[in-house]
């Protein structure tokens, strides 16, 4: 499959540059994740792709069409964005909002047709949001308001959509449907789903690809591929709260991995990579100089650690 957006030797910020020289592309039917700590010019790449702030440098193409030659109306209908709790209109219901991402293809003074009153319907249902169709924004769950603001962008039915932090105000379980939905829609609907979040662990388990923006470049590739080559981003070392920690050996189960290296960190300031630690038959094997003990909890660790 072909290129749909292609960003070509672009330079993204304002009187200093924030992210130099982006050379990515994005297929249809791609989903990727877009992060970097605070401040690194995420919002700032999003919102030059939708021309709202100019390129210092280089161009971005969406369907071999430079941005620059689009008018807003023709952007609109290539891109959509879902801002995470935007400002919720008053007096607007399910219905209305989503009726609201039709009207970019007419005059404001447009009536709907009964196709679009249709298609509306369908996405309405599509997104398990019946029940709500005649609810008031401000009274609906996190996840629904989420889902209402969702079916805007694809009611707008653009072929890219954007969607900024879509996971945040979310428990675990609408972030998890958030995901899937948007997985859906890349999968069946031949999008680009273009997001980022914070909330990048559970997240890069639906996204195909990842923006990485550090240190003034933006990496881009297959997520494991980016996580793999950066350790920040690979799970433990996140959870690096002293300094002078350094891991022992694990040898464990991804859990038993994550909760020894988690239970080590918060407690040890020291270097530890002498020890080897295995689980076996449900208990923990801690080796160092020759010396074999066996721990049962993580309780039982603390004692090992101070005597070894
Ligand atoms: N209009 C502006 N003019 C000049 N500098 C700006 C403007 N808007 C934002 N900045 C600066 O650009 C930098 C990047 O901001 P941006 O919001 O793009 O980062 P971000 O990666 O989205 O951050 P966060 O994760 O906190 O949302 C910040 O230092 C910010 O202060």
């Amino acid at each position: 499959m072909k290129n749909y957006l292609h960003i070509s030797n672009a330079e993204f910020g304002y009187e200093k540059t924030l992210i130099s020289e982006v050379n990515s592309n994005l297929k249809l039917g791609e989903i990727c994740l877009l992060i970097g700590s605070n401040g690194v010019g995420k919002t700032t790449l999003i919102k030059s792709l939708l021309g709202q702030i100019p390129l210092l440098k280089g161009e971005i193409f969406i369907k071999d069409k430079n941005i620059k030659d689009l008018s807003k109306e023709d952007l609109a209908k290539q891109i959509s964005v879902v801002f995470s709790k935007g400002e919720i209109p008053p007096q607007y219901t399910v219905y209305d909002l989503i009726a609201f991402g039709k009207y970019i293809h007419y005059p404001y003074y447009f009536k709907l047709n009964n196709d679009d009153k249709k298609e509306i319907d369908q996405i309405i249902e599509n997104l398990h949001l019946s029940e709500f169709k005649n609810t008031y924004l401000h009274q609906l769950s996190d996840g629904n308001l989420q889902k209402a603001f969702i079916g805007r962008a694809l009611a707008q039915n653009s072929p890219i959509i954007f969607l900024d932090e879509p996971t945040t105000h979310l428990d675990e379980e609408n972030k998890i449907m958030i995901l899937k939905l948007l997985r859906n829609l890349a999968e069946n609907k031949d999008k680009i789903i273009f997001f980022s979040s914070h909330d990048w662990r559970i997240a890069k388990e639906f996204a195909d690809k990842i923006w990485y923006v550090k240190d003034k470049i933006l990496q881009h590739g297959i997520s494991e591929d980016i996580i793999l080559s950066n350790a920040e981003l690979a799970a433990p070392q996140i959870f690096n709260i002293h300094k002078n920690f350094v891991p022992p050996k694990i040898s464990a189960p991804d859990l038993q991995k994550e909760l020894l290296y988690s239970f080590l960190q918060k407690n040890y300031q020291k270097n530890l990579s002498h020890i080897h630690f295995s689980f076996l038959n449900n208990n923990w094997n801690i080796s160092s100089n020759n010396q074999e003990i066996i721990a049962k909890k993580f309780e039982d660790i603390i004692d090992i650690l101070t005597n070894l």
